[in-house]
């Protein structure tokens, strides 16, 4: 049975091949996710709308297409069962993708995941963003850095900055209080960092599943030597 998921509801136009990595990818999630902690979520369509789709929407930002064109190099901080890094290494082979987490076993997944479904765009490293943000060979090394659920925005900001290349894109991708609840802590951090807010963008997920944000931001010079903290200092005295 074809769902409906697999078609019209794409952001962006996929081939038999990437639906078939999809599809993989969702029976290994499902299957692990018996023995490690990947995702609350395991009903077929909401995988697929709530986190597949989702990860997918950047699509839509400009920021995004013109680092589809130039083939970048993007890290996934926190990325967990693999969210956005997965998809977005799917549907665009063309670009390389670092995936990173503190979790020993999600990187494991990771791993399994990428081998199975033959992603070769994909790196998996397992550690905290604040210490690997001091490693010359990840250090202002990538066009694109995007995190999802890993933590607040401000606190967010001060793990993917030191990733960033001047001129890299930061994405963060947020539940719909972003604006409200976020936006003004993000403000204030911002030039500390030596990032520049974008406007956030909204957006509904497919089937009335909610709504969410993404908040990019610009590098526009390396991140200060003192950036980021010692692990743990960012969530507990955020900028
Ligand atoms: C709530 S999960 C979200 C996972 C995925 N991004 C998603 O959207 O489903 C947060 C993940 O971030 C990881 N994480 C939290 N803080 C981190 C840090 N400082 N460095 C690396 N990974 C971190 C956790 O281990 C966890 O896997």
């Amino acid at each position: 049975m074809v769902h409906e998921t697999e078609g019209p509801l794409w952001p962006i136009e996929l081939s038999e091949l990437q639906l078939s990595q999809f599809a993989r990818y969702y029976a290994m999630l499902v299957d692990w996710n018996e023995r490690i902690n990947l995702t609350g979520i395991v009903d077929r369509d909401e995988v697929y709308i709530k986190h597949f789709y989702d990860s997918l929407a950047v699509s839509n930002l400009p920021l995004w297409q013109e680092m589809v064109r130039r083939g970048a190099r993007a890290i996934d901080i926190g990325s967990g069962a693999g969210f956005p890094g997965i998809p977005l290494a799917i549907a665009y082979p063309n670009m390389s993708f670092v995936l990173c987490d503190a979790l020993q076993k999600r990187i494991h997944f990771l791993q399994a995941v990428c081998s199975d479904l033959g992603l070769n765009n994909v790196a998996c490293i397992h550690g905290r963003s604040e210490d690997m943000g001091r490693d010359s060979a990840l250090r202002g090394a990538f066009d694109v850095a995007l995190a999802r659920a890993v933590a607040r925005a401000n606190v967010l900001m001060e793990y993917m900055a030191p990733f960033l290349k001047s001129g890299g894109v930061g994405i963060c991708y947020k539940g719909p209080s972003f604006v409200h609840e976020e936006f003004d802590d993000a403000k204030r951090a911002a030039p500390t960092l030596h990032c520049r807010l974008l406007e956030p963008l909204t957006y509904e997920l497919p089937h009335g599943l909610g709504s969410r944000a993404l908040a990019p931001f610009i590098q526009m010079q390396p991140v200060p030597k003192a950036y980021p903290r010692r692990a743990g200092i960012p969530t507990k005295q955020p900028l």
